[in-house]
């Protein structure tokens, strides 16, 4: 068998030649791209710009068994494309600063930058340059996004009030549920959550409609819908009731629990990485959003410190503030 190509091989400038080419897909907000120093951007007067990055890593965001260099890539744009969404804006921009071990093999970037590539047609969004350094120890990626939304309009967590509806978007906890059913190696049992796992899809245009129908706050679920409810509550202090039973869930979701043995709304709570939105709303402006995929799961109850309450199968408990976290003692 013949080896396969390294990073070290092919050498930093043209490795990142080989995988940037044509990657503009709105060139009428770049003025210089890819190949200098920094890249320049037109800006609008009419909209706010947003900027906001995250990052992947080898074993913590994932493995070579959780997701393919293709998956990495999508997601690291799909997970800084949430955050621009979540603001209630459009993705136009992204920077990737790329480090990784000088052995890995320059198929797997590739394949990287093909799922960096199809998100960034997806979501129309320019690769506008990164960087690219060796590491002694696994990939790292980084993603750094940049975005609109018309002036003064962006949606924070800071303004729920008192008497809102609290609504997530689409399913939640598929993700986590995703993990798990790979690691069991239940792929093909439960296709739909491994997918949401490796290649969520956030909807800026549905956070868009959002924000236009007057979201007074919103916030995307990347460590778990329990602990994004309390980033919202405490953010604009107030108190939230949440009812268990109303928290959207997946049929796969809902067989995977049961096959496990943890209770179906587990993995929405704590899973994290659905990439879904969750906002409060006046409830009366629901009616202009009947045609989209939204649950109302609960209420914006009170002025106060920022406590969530989750009511579920009769009984009424403090919801526990637990979410993926980084530096778990
Ligand atoms: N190393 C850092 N330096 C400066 N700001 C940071 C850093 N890490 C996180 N933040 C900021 O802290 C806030 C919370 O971060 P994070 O929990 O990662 O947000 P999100 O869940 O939206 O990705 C964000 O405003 C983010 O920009
Ligand atoms: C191998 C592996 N283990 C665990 C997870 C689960 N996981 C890793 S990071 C994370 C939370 C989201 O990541 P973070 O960097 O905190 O996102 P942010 O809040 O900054 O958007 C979760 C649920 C995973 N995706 N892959
Ligand atoms: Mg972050």
């Amino acid at each position: 068998m013949t080896k396969k190509q390294t990073i070290k091989d092919l050498g930093e400038f043209k490795s990142i030649e080989k995988i940037t080419r044509d990657f503009i897909y709105r060139p009428e907000l770049v003025k210089v791209g890819i190949g200098d120093d920094g890249a320049v951007v037109y800006t609008r007067p009419e909209m706010d710009e947003i900027i906001s990055t995250d990052t992947m890593v080898e074993g913590v965001h994932f493995t070579h068994q959780t997701m393919s260099a293709f998956d990495v890539g999508f997601k690291l744009c799909a997970s800084n494309v949430s955050d621009i969404a979540a603001m209630g804006g459009q993705p136009t921009g992204l920077v990737v600063s790329v480090t990784v071990p000088s052995d890995l093999p320059v198929e797997w970037l590739e394949n990287c930058y093909e799922g960096i590539r199809a998100a960034c047609k997806y979501y129309r969004m320019n690769l506008l340059g990164g960087d690219m350094t060796g590491s002694p120890h696994g990939i790292v990626l980084t993603g750094t996004v940049i975005g609109e939304v018309p002036l003064n309009t962006a949606v924070t967590r800071r303004q729920a009030q008192v008497g809102d509806v609290v609504c997530v978007t689409g399913t939640v906890g598929d993700a986590g549920a995703g993990l798990e059913a790979i690691y069991r190696k239940w792929e093909s049992l439960f296709p739909h959550i491994v997918q949401k796992h490796q290649r969520p899809l956030p909807s800026p245009n549905l956070a868009m409609k959002i924000r236009e129908c007057g979201a007074s706050s919103m916030n995307d679920i990347s460590d778990g819908l329990s602990s994004e409810l309390y980033e919202i509550a405490q953010a604009s202090q107030v108190n939230m009731s949440i009812v268990g039973e109303q928290i959207p869930l997946s049929q796969e979701t809902i067989k995977l629990s049961e096959k496990v043995g943890v209770s179906p709304i587990h993995y929405a709570l704590v899973g994290g990485e659905d990439y879904e939105l969750v906002f409060t709303i006046k409830e009366a402006k629901l009616s202009l959003l009947t045609q989209e995929p939204i649950h109302v799961i609960g209420r914006v109850e009170s002025a106060g410190e920022g406590v969530v309450s989750l009511t579920y199968q009769g009984e009424k408990k403090v919801l526990e503030a637990k979410g993926f976290c980084h530096f778990k003692s």
